[in-house]
């Protein structure tokens, strides 16, 4: 079989009906890879993809990446590595790039991706903070965000620490007297933390480390994070209480929370104003989080004895150094939370790996704007998803006057659970099918919703539950459009809805409902339906009619309400027929309505 669907094809960026796989597709896809070398993990397939023939991808790296990444990336695709770019240097080159792999340092804004021209597939970000990243912007342009989110956890955890009691101890003050040559004892006797209090800002999973390591030292550790699940917090030994008691009550106060639309600019004159007299303050999560002029404020007030920063608002800060930099009771580093050997190593493998499953089709345990959706899924609605795709394609091809179509429904008969039936991938597929052949959007999973909405498609799902066997996860799809007119009016119901249904025989989709009438049409190549009276010699004039003007017929099938009574006929023809040829057969006496559809 020639499955001719793609999700999102990662060599061509999606105007992939052409091309012929051994099987389905999952997410991007890359050419000639079939499902089975796609759902293999990414390191052990590594070279046959280098070698399959495939257009090698391109990749840029614009903020340094370990080598063991690296190393895995030239395998599979050429690499540039092109540091310190400026912002309209980046956009003049990210044209000629299928992957970006960044750190915190490259901004990958919407700018960004309208300058990519549809090009840029994914961005890979070396590192856990996407908030470099224009996720909106990414997702409408198809394009998606992969993050390593795991493999610096320990180093960002360990900075704290590291930074936490540097600062208690003045150890960097101490150190710059000491290089200054001299002996200064007294001015930088520091605090003991054993029995203090240690404030977590975020339980996830830096703070959760953070935490550990402040009870190893003799801390009392409390937490506030709204979204973490309390049995979780306690488990480490760690109370989880309100934002107002956790600044209120600790002497150390560490930031581990992302730097979203509402965390941004949090720790500001009126968190200050909460903490205890003295309180020490850490930050190797993110430096908006804090308005860095209310923590000037508060460490010239003595609210905040000290402060031990890593990260900034502005990196590098522009001027000589940031001012809190220079001020003496802060101690700062230039955002080194992520910066050791072993994390950079990781970091740089985990993304590579990330990159280059994506490239190849496979769908990313780390993407940030799709919906993960398991290999097991993936396998189990592999067969459909071509399916799905014909269906939208057909469908929209039957409503009159080339308006699209505003409201579907799809049904989704299933001997499963209908909680055991993800259906995302699916819908996505149906979408594609529906808007691709319409308008010049490039429908994938990232984006399906976003386009439907854009486009004004309102698909709604139900599923229906069947006995067959539970081996087949769905058993047949059908989609209703409603508000729409035909141009083939036997595919309306008496709702009024045009309907179609089709379900996949032997790995391959067939059509096999229109309207209120059986059929069994393979959907591959193009295909003529017509409304007939079921009548002897109806097949022999229509194959003549195309035989005569050379139009080579694949297959005919004949679906009918009853014997002598109203039948649809699907012949599947190699050429696309004239008008002419169109016009005639539907003068054929008895033969009411036909239409011909692009599969
Ligand atoms: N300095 C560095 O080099 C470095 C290295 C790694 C991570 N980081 C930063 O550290 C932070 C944490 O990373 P992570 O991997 O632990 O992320 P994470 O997603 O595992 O944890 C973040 C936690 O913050 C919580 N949270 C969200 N909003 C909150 C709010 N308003 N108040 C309190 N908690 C809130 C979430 O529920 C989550 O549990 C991020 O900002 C990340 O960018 C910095
Ligand atoms: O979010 C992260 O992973 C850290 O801030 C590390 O950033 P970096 O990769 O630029 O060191």
């Amino acid at each position: 079989m020639e499955a001719a669907t793609s999700i999102w094809c990662a060599s061509c960026n999606l105007s992939n009906q052409t091309h012929k796989k051994q099987s389905y597709p999952i997410l991007p896809s890359l050419h000639k890879h079939s499902l089975s070398t796609n759902l293999r993990r990414t390191s052990t397939t590594l070279n046959s993809a280098a070698n399959s023939g495939s257009p090698w991808p391109s990749i840029l790296v614009s903020d340094k990446l370990g080598e063991a990444g690296l190393h895995l990336l030239r395998q599979f695709g050429h690499v540039e590595c092109l540091y310190n770019l400026s912002s309209d240097e980046l956009c003049s080159r990210i044209g000629e790039f299928d992957a970006l792999v960044v750190r915190s340092g490259t901004r990958v804004t919407r700018r960004l991706f309208e300058a990519a021209k549809g090009r840029l597939k994914v961005v890979g970000r070396a590192g856990v903070g996407i908030d470099n990243v224009d996720r909106q912007a990414a997702t409408e342009f198809g394009c998606l965000v992969v993050n390593a989110p795991t493999a610096n956890t320990i180093a960002a955890a360990e900075h704290g620490i590291a930074l936490l009691t540097a600062m208690a101890r003045n150890v960097a003050r101490a150190d710059a007297s000491m290089k200054a040559g001299k002996w200064e004892r007294s001015k930088n006797v520091g605090v003991s933390v054993v029995g203090k209090t240690l404030a977590v800002m975020g339980f996830g999973r830096v703070g959760s480390e953070v935490a550990r390591r402040g009870k190893a030292l003799g801390m009392r550790v409390i937490a506030h994070d709204p979204y973490a699940p309390a049995d979780t917090v306690r488990a480490v030994g760690v109370d989880l209480v309100s934002f107002d008691e956790a600044l209120s009550t600790a002497h150390f106060v560490s930031l581990h929370m992302p730097l979203t639309p509402s965390t941004r600019g949090l720790f500001d004159d009126r968190a200050f104003a909460k903490m205890a007299k003295g309180v020490r303050f850490i930050n190797v999560a993110r430096g908006g989080l804090v308005d860095e002029d209310a923590l000037l404020r508060a460490l010239d007030s003595g609210i905040v004895a000290q402060a031990a920063v890593d990260v900034l608002s502005e990196e590098p800060p522009s001027g000589d150094a940031s001012r809190l930099a220079q001020h003496e009771n802060v101690i700062t580093t230039p955002h080194l939370g992520a910066s050791t050997k072993e994390a950079q190593e990781q970091v740089a493998v985990e993304i590579a790996e990330a990159v280059v499953g994506a490239l190849r089709g496979e769908l990313s345990a780390t993407a940030l704007n799709a919906p993960i959706i398991s290999p097991q899924v993936m396998s189990a609605l592999g067969p459909y998803v071509a399916l799905a795709e014909k269906l939208g394609r057909v469908a929209v091809q039957l409503v009159a006057g080339g308006t699209g179509i505003q409201s579907v429904k799809v049904l989704y008969a299933s001997p499963r659970d209908p909680d055991d039936l993800d259906t995302r991938i699916l819908r996505a597929m149906i979408t594609k099918g529906i808007i691709e052949p319409i308008s010049d959007a490039h429908v994938n999973l990232v984006n399906a919703d976003f386009i439907a909405k854009q486009k004004h498609l309102r698909i709604s799902e139900e599923k229906v539950a069947t006995n067959s066997s539970v081996d087949q996860p769905v058993e047949s799809i059908q989609l209703q459009i409603s508000g729409a007119a035909s141009r083939f009016e036997s595919t309306l119901l008496d709702n009024g809805r045009i309907s179609i249904q089709g379900s996949v025989k032997q790995g391959v989709p067939h059509l096999t409902r229109v309207g209120a009438f059986s059929v069994n049409v393979s959907l591959e190549g193009n295909v003529i339906l017509c409304h007939q009276l079921d009548q002897p010699g109806m097949i022999g004039q229509v194959g003549n009619i195309l035989g005569e003007r050379n139009v080579n017929v694949s297959y005919m099938s004949v679906g009918r309400s009853g014997k002598r009574g109203k039948a649809i006929m699907a012949i599947g023809v190699d050429e696309e027929p004239d008008e002419a040829t169109l016009k005639e057969i539907g003068e054929v006496p008895a033969i009411y309505e036909c239409v011909f559809l692009h599969l």
